[in-house]
C-alpha cells in the first residue's frame, strides 16, 4: 500500500470504491454514502463498541438531533468552541422560525438538559447513556470520507453523570480501557494522550485522546474521552440531594468515536491488493469458490454446497461464489473486498478428502483434512486476527520515534532540538516522543515545529511530550 502521502490518499479513496464500501459522490461536500458492504461493516464494528457498553453498565439511548439556539449556547466554553462549526435551521416550510435550531455538533446540551429533568436526588446517579447518530460539523478544513466528514454519521457518543468527583475520574479509566478493548479488538494501535489545556474538548475539564498512525505517517484521532467536572453541571444546574443531606452538581464525562473507526481498519490493515478485514467485522468471512473442471462440475458444487451449509450452520458469514466467471476473477474480487478465509474446492482436492484454504492477510495457500473443517477454519481465523494486530503494530511503531534523555541536553538547546523534531516529522514522518519538559509544552513551542502536540503521553514509566503531523 501506498507509504507516501499521494499514494497512500490515492489508495484509500480508490479502495472506497473500488471495494464497493462508500460513495462520495453525494452532491454535499463532506457527505457520502455508506454502500451495502462498507454498511456491514460498520455495523459490525459497532456492535462490538455497544457490547462493550452494554456490559458496562451504559444504556442506548436517542435523542433529538434539533438543538434551540439559546439551549446550545447556554455553555459558553461549548458555544465558543462550536459556533464556527453549527449548522441552522431556519425555516419550517416558508415559515421562518421563532427560535433557530441547531443540528447537532455534539449532545452534551440536549441530554444534560433532559438529564436535569432525571437528577433529583444521590441514588438517581450514575447516569450512564449513550447513542449511536449522526452529527453535523461545518467543518472549514479539507473534508475526506469517513475522516473528516461534515455529517458524521456513526457518531457514538456516551454522556454520564455521577454523584461524587471519584466516581467521574473511574468513569474516565473505564471509558478509556472500552476504548483500549475496543480498538484491540479492531486491531488498531492506538496512542493515548492527555490533550494540551489549549486543544481540549470545549467545556471540558481535560481531554484523553485515542491517536493512531495512518500510513502515510500522519495522526489520526480516533477517539476522546472528556472529563467535564461540573462545568456543564453548574450550566444545566444538574444540582441533587447528596447521600447526608446536603446539595451538589453532578460530575460528568463524555466520550466519543465515529466513522474515523472504519477509515482506521481500512488505512491500517490493507495493502496494495486491497481490504484485510479482521475476521470479527468482516462481512464475509469465508468465502468457498467451487474449480469447475469439464465434466466435473457436479462434484465441485456438491462439495460446495456441503462445506457451506456447514459452515453457515456454525454461524459464520460464509458465501458460495458460484459465478460463471474464471476463479482468477474471483479471487482478485474477494481479495480486494478483504473477506479473511478463501477455501478452493477442486475435484482432486475433493476426492483426497483434502479442502485448500487461502489466508488473505499472509497469501498463504495451505490443505487441511475435510473432516478438520471447522477447527482449521477456526484455528485460522485465530492466526490472522493474531497476524493483523502483530503487522499493525509494527506498521505503527515503526512510526514512533522515542528522543532519549540524551536528547534532554538539547531540551535546553532549543533551537537544535526544534531542528532535530522537524527533521524526524519531515522523514520519519508519526510520532516523535520528547522527554517531558514544562519549557516546551507551549503553543510556541507547537508553532515552532510545524507540527502539533498531540498531548502527554506515558511510555515505559516516563511522560513525553508527543508531536505528530496530524489529520
Ligand atoms: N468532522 C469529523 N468527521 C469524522 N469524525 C470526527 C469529526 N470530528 C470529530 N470526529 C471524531 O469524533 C470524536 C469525538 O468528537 S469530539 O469532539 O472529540 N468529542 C465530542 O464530541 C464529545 N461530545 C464526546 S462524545 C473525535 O475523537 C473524532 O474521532
Amino acid at each position: 500500500m501506498g507509504e507516501t502521502v499521494e499514494n497512500f490518499s490515492e489508495w484509500y479513496g480508490n479502495i472506497l470504491e473500488r471495494a464497493e464500501i462508500y460513495d462520495l459522490r453525494y452532491p454535499i461536500k463532506g457527505c457520502g454514502v455508506y454502500l451495502p458492504y462498507g454498511f456491514k461493516i460498520r455495523k459490525y464494528a459497532f456492535e462490538i463498541i455497544r457490547n462493550m457498553l452494554d456490559e458496562t453498565g451504559h444504556d442506548e439511548a436517542l435523542f433529538p438531533m434539533l438543538i434551540p439556539e439559546d439551549l446550545l449556547a447556554k455553555e459558553g466554553e461549548h458555544i465558543k468552541g462550536f459556533e464556527d462549526e453549527v449548522y441552522w435551521v431556519t425555516h419550517g416550510g416558508k415559515t421562518p422560525l421563532d427560535v433557530k435550531l441547531a443540528l447537532r455538533p455534539t449532545s452534551e446540551t440536549p441530554i444534560y438538559y433532559m438529564m436535569k429533568l432525571w437528577i433529583k436526588v444521590h441514588t438517581d446517579l450514575p447516569i450512564k447513556v449513550y447513542q449511536v447518530v449522526n452529527t453535523f460539523r461545518y467543518e472549514t478544513k479539507h473534508t475526506r470520507p469517513l475522516i473528516r466528514l461534515r455529517e458524521i454519521m456513526t457518531f457514538k457518543e456516551a454522556h454520564t453523570a455521577h454523584a461524587t468527583k471519584e466516581d467521574a475520574e473511574n468513569q474516565v479509566k473505564e471509558a478509556i480501557n472500552i476504548y483500549k478493548n475496543f480498538f484491540d479488538e479492531l486491531g488498531i494501535p492506538t496512542i493515548i494522550s492527555k490533550r494540551p489545556e489549549w486543544d481540549k474538548f470545549p467545556g471540558a475539564e481535560y481531554t484523553m485522546a485515542f491517536d493512531t498512525i495512518f500510513p502515510d505517517g500522519k495522526t489520526m484521532q480516533i477517539g476522546t474521552v472528556h472529563n467535564l467536572g461540573q462545568n456543564f453541571a453548574k450550566t444545566f444546574e444538574l444540582e441533587f440531594e447528596t447521600a447526608d443531606g446536603g446539595k451538589d452538581y453532578a460530575y460528568q464525562t463524555c466520550y466519543g468515536i465515529s466513522d474515523r473507526v472504519i477509515a482506521s481498519i481500512i488505512a491500517l490493515h490493507g495493502d496494495e491488493k486491497g481490504l484485510i478485514l479482521p475476521p470479527n467485522v468482516a462481512p464475509i468471512q469465508i468465502v468457498i469458490i467451487p474449480l469447475l473442471f469439464k465434466g466435473k462440475e457436479e462434484i465441485a458444487m456438491n462439495k460446495a454446497e456441503e462445506v457451506y451449509n456447514t459452515l453457515k450452520e456454525k454461524g459464520f458469514r460464509v458465501k458460495l461464489d458460484d459465478r460463471d466467471i474464471r476463479p482468477g476473477r474471483k479471487f482478485n474480487d474477494w481479495e480486494l473486498k478483504g473477506a479473511p478465509i478463501r477455501i478452493e474446492l477442486g475435484p482432486r482436492d475433493i476426492e483426497n478428502k483434502k479442502i485448500t484454504l487461502f489466508r488473505r492477510d499472509t497469501g498463504e495457500k495451505f490443505q487441511i483434512n475435510e473432516d478438520d473443517l471447522l477447527d482449521g477454519i477456526n484455528n485460522t481465523m485465530n492466526s490472522i486476527m493474531k497476524t493483523i494486530k502483530e503487522k499493525a503494530n509494527e506498521r505503527v511503531n515503526s512510526f514512533i520515534t522515542i528522543m532519549d534523555n540524551k536528547n534532554n541536553k538539547n531540551n535546553n538547546d532549543i533551537e537544535a532540538l526544534i531542528d532535530n523534531v522537524k527533521e524526524i516529522l519531515a522523514e520519519k514522518k508519526g510520532v516523535v516522543l520528547i522527554p517531558y519538559d514544562k519549557n516546551l509544552y507551549n503553543e510556541e513551542f507547537e508553532e515552532s515545529i510545524e507540527a502539533s502536540v498531540l498531548g502527554i503521553t506515558k511510555c515505559n514509566g516516563n511522560e513525553y511530550i508527543a508531536v505528530a503531523r496530524t489529520y
